[in-house]
This record gives C-alpha cells, structure tokens and sequence, in this order.
C-alpha cells in the first residue's frame, strides 16, 4: 500500500501531476491538498478507472494533517509562479513561508515520508523544509528531494534537436547538476549519451537555453505563469523513479535530485573534491533504494568549460542556501 500526497494539487503544476499520479499503478492511495478546489480536483480524479483511492483536503477541519496521515510520498507544487521578468529567487518571500509551514505540519505528522520539493525557489525552499525538519529533529537527508528532473527532461529535448535526431530524444540522457535556476544549472554536454559531434558554440548555445529554458515558457505564457506541464511530467517521472526504487527496482540510468550532501558520506566526498565544500546542497545522479537516497553517484569527468560553469554555480548556490536557513533561523517554530 503506498499513499502519495500531492500539495498545492489544485494548481497549474499539482491538477497534471496528480492526473499523472493517479495513472500509477505503484499507488493505493492519493490525498489531494490545497488551499482551493482540492476536493473538486479529487472528485473529478476519482472516476478515473486505475486502482488508487483519491481523496481531496481544504485547509478546514485540519484537513492538511487528514492529507498527510500515513503518507509515503509526498510531492510539493505549492505557491506562486513566476511571471516575465521576475527571478525564481523573486518568488521567496512569498513562498518560502508557505513552505516552511508545510514542513511544520509534514514533521509532525508524517515525518519519514518521502518529500520532493517543486516550489521555487527550489535552491532555497529545499534548504528550508531541511532546516524545519532538524529543527523538529526528523531530518533524514536521504528522503528529502528537490526536484530538478524539467532540466534534465529539457536537456534531452534540446540536444536530441541539436543532433538531428527529435524522435531519439528518450535516449539521449545528460546529466544537468547543481542547482535549479539560472547559472547554478550545470548541464554536462561532454558527457551525453549517446555522444553528439557539436562545436564549442553550439554547446554554449545549449547550455544558455538548458539554464534559461524555464523563462521561455514564462515569456511565452505572457503573465500566466510558468512551465506547468512539462513540469508536472517531469515531476511525476521522479516520483516514479523514487516509489519504483521504494519497491526494490533497479533502474536502468540514474536520475538527478537536489539533496543534502550527507545523504550519502562517502559520496558526498568524491562530489565535493570536484565542487567544493561551500555548498552543502546540490543536484547529483542519484541511485536510489528503499530507503530514498542510496549513493550519490561521480560527477565524472568536466570539461574545463564546464568547470567554469560549476564554479559560478557554486558561488550562487552558497548565498541561495544560506537565504532558506536564516529564513528558518529567524522563524518561531
Ligand atoms: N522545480 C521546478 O522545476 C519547477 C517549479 N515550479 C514552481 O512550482 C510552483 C507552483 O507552480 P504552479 O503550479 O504553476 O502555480 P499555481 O499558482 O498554478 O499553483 C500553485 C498552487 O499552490 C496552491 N497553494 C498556495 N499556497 C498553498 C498552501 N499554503 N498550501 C497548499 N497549497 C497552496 C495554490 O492555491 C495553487 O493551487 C511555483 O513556485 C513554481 O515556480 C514551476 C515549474 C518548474
Ligand atoms: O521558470 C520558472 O519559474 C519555473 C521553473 O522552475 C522552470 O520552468 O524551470
């Protein structure tokens, strides 16, 4: 019996996801919260005809805590979008609040489940419900995830395209690490599978559209928000990947997450004698198991322009973590 639990489920991102989530087999159960409409989104669900059991939650009769008893996994698309010219970092006044206070209510009630984090800025709400979670003492790195799995999706639409071959586009598969927004995404193009023959400006091109590729979709939907669809595949492609380990399945190539390095020690070292040691989160190929976090996988060989990228990366990523914790460290909990 798996019990997933999708939070902001009324939304752009949460309505797709869950539709998506509902056509998984691995799950009994999915509890649908939002401030708005959850229980209209469930109804609707429901009739679909795939096994799990949907239920939809308000804010009234605490109706969050209903949502999250017994949950196994739990998926976070709450909070407010972007629009045309504002940064994801933007969006942290809003929404790093609302999910500290999710995170508030997840350490009481279902502190060992699985969580991914989608709300942006994912390079600081991760941070945040960590933060939350020590401070309740139920932090466990291996189960915490934020969800950067629309840069790697779009990585290998884009390059698929660059190589001539659009129709192969499920088998190209390049790793993107670091964080999720701007110049702290660091897609490694040296390392695609199967290997392309681009030059030196195609790869920048690539890059630059990898890193920006979600304000394209902001620009294109002209004030009504951001990537939605793409995102709520995406999602539900990792949160496949993470109930599919849960059960004991080996996959066949790594997906990429944005933990806390101590989710794994001894990997965690060989990823920092290529970073650093200032950043203590960070988006790294992931084995998975049933227990989340297996092994945080090599980073493998860079390019000497890619380690350009990873060292304006990690300068980034330092201040956007350091944001989420005092966020927390000022917050009465
Ligand atoms: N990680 C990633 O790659 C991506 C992240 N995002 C982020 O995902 C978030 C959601 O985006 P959209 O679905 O487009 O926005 P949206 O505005 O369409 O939906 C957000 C939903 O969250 C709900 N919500 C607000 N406060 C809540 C609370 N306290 N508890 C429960 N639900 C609450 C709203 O009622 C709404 O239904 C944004 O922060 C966006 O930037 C978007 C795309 C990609
Ligand atoms: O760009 C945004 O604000 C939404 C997002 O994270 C993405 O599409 O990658």
């Amino acid at each position: 019996m798996v019990k997933a639990v999708v939070i902001g489920a009324a939304g752009g991102i949460g309505q797709p996801l869950s539709l998506l989530l509902k056509q998984s087999t691995l799950i009994s159960e999915l509890a649908l919260y939002d401030v708005v409409n959850a229980p209209g989104v469930a109804a609707d669900i429901s009739h679909i005809n795939t096994p799990a059991k949907v239920t939809g939650y308000l804010p009234k009769e605490d109706g969050l805590a209903k949502a999250l008893q017994g949950a196994d996994i739990i998926v976070i698309p709450a909070g407010v979008p972007r629009k045309p010219g504002m940064t994801r970092d933007d969006l942290f006044n809003i929404n790093a609040g609302i999910v500290r206070d999710l995170a508030v209510k997840i350490a009481e009630v279902s502190p060992k489940a699985f969580i991914l984090v989608i709300s942006n800025p994912v390079n600081s709400t991760v941070p945040i419900v960590a933060e939350v979670l020590k401070k309740k003492g139920v932090f466990d790195p291996k189960r915490l995830f934020g969800v950067t799995t629309l840069d790697v999706v779009r990585a290998s639409t884009f390059v698929s395209e660059a190589a001539g071959k659009p129709e192969d586009s499920l088998s190209f598969r390049i790793p993107v690490i670091g964080g999720h927004s701007g110049v702290t995404i660091v897609p490694l193009l040296s390392q695609t599978s199967p290997s392309i023959a681009v030059d030196q400006q195609k790869i920048e091109e690539l890059t630059n559209r990898i890193q920006f590729g979600g304000d394209e979709v902001v620009k294109a939907k002209d004030g009504a928000g951001s990537a939605t669809l793409s995102m709520a595949y995406a999602g539900a492609r990792f949160a496949t990947a993470v109930l599919e380990a849960a059960a004991g399945k080996k996959s066949d190539f790594p997906e990429m997450g944005y933990v806390h390095l101590s989710a794994d020690e001894a990997g965690a070292k060989e990823v920092t004698s290529v970073i650093g040691n200032s950043t203590s989160f960070f988006s790294v190929p992931l084995e998975l198991g049933p227990n989340g976090v297996e092994k945080i996988l090599p980073l493998g060989k860079l390019s000497e322009y890619e380690q350009g990228l990873l060292k304006k990366a990690v300068e980034d990523l330092g201040g956007n973590i350091g944001k989420g914790v005092a966020f927390v460290e000022s917050s009465k909990l």
